[in-house]
């Protein structure tokens, strides 16, 4: 990736993709909530394209060479935002990939957008959403998981310390992108404290609400 104050996606005044062409759902919920999981499900049932921006931070942090991987790692660590620019252009590149790569027009875009900016400079330069999946889970089921993933993860992030961090940041920095969508009748609302497949069931509900429908594989039956 060039120098930051090179990095285009966010400087265009009009979107890359029409949202005719290309279908953007974001996933927003504490950390902790269940997006990666629900994600995964999703997955395999529908054909989407998940992006996590958490796990294409961690990689641009771990990519040899990357002049971001200090910078990513510290904002990481403290539960605060990576600048935009460096979050939407990982994203663009990786959508621009699945597009070539495995003809995706539909993606699930996980842990983003995280800050009223990120939301408005993606939604202005790179294609409007359709809606906001929102996992809503009360801190204490949050605070279990993440101690609970921690024990396996690696992340840097799954300790109490920097747990307590990203809560701060959820609240005070994250809510308000699911408010202003919340206000343009933009968010799909689930309750995530119940065990994966019952949350699971309640999204593929609510999907069909907005008519999106699991992928059907047809099987024809023939003489051979
Ligand atoms: N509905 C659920 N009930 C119990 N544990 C869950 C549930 N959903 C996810 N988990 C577990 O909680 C942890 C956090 O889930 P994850 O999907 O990584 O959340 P997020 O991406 O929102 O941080 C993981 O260890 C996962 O296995
Ligand atoms: O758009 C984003 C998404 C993630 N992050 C950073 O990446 C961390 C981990 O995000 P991830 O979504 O992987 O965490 P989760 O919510 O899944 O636990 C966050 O706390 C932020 O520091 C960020 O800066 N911008
Ligand atoms: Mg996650």
């Amino acid at each position: 990736m060039p120098a930051i104050e090179k990095l285009g996606a966010t400087t265009r005044t009009s979107p890359l993709w029409s949202a005719d062409k290309v279908t953007v759902i974001f996933v927003l919920g504490g950390p902790g909530a269940g997006k990666g999981t629900q994600c995964s499900k999703l997955v395999s049932d529908y054909g989407f394209k998940h992006l996590s921006a958490g796990d294409l931070l961690r990689e641009e942090q771990d990519r040899p060479g990357s002049e971001f991987g200090e910078m990513i790692k510290t904002y990481i660590k403290e539960g605060t935002i990576v600048p935009m620019e460096v979050t939407i252009q990982l994203l663009e590149n990786a959508m621009k990939k699945a597009m070539e790569e495995e003809n995706k027009s539909t993606f699930l875009i996980d842990g983003f957008p995280r800050k009223l900016d990120q939301a408005h400079a993606f939604e202005r330069s790179v294609v409007p959403s359709k809606f906001t999946l929102f996992f809503d889970a009360p801190e204490d089921v949050m605070l279990e998981r993440l101690l609970n993933r921690g024990k396996t993860s690696g992340r840097a992030d799954d300790n109490i310390e920097s747990i307590k961090k990203r809560f701060r940041t959820f609240v005070e920095t994250s809510m308000p992108v699911v408010d202003e969508f919340e206000s343009q009748k933009r968010v799909i609302k689930v309750n995530a404290t119940r065990t994966p497949d019952e949350v699971y069931q309640d999204v593929q509900t609510r999907l069909k609400e907005w008519d999106i429908e699991p992928i059907t594989l047809k099987f024809v039956k023939t003489d051979a």
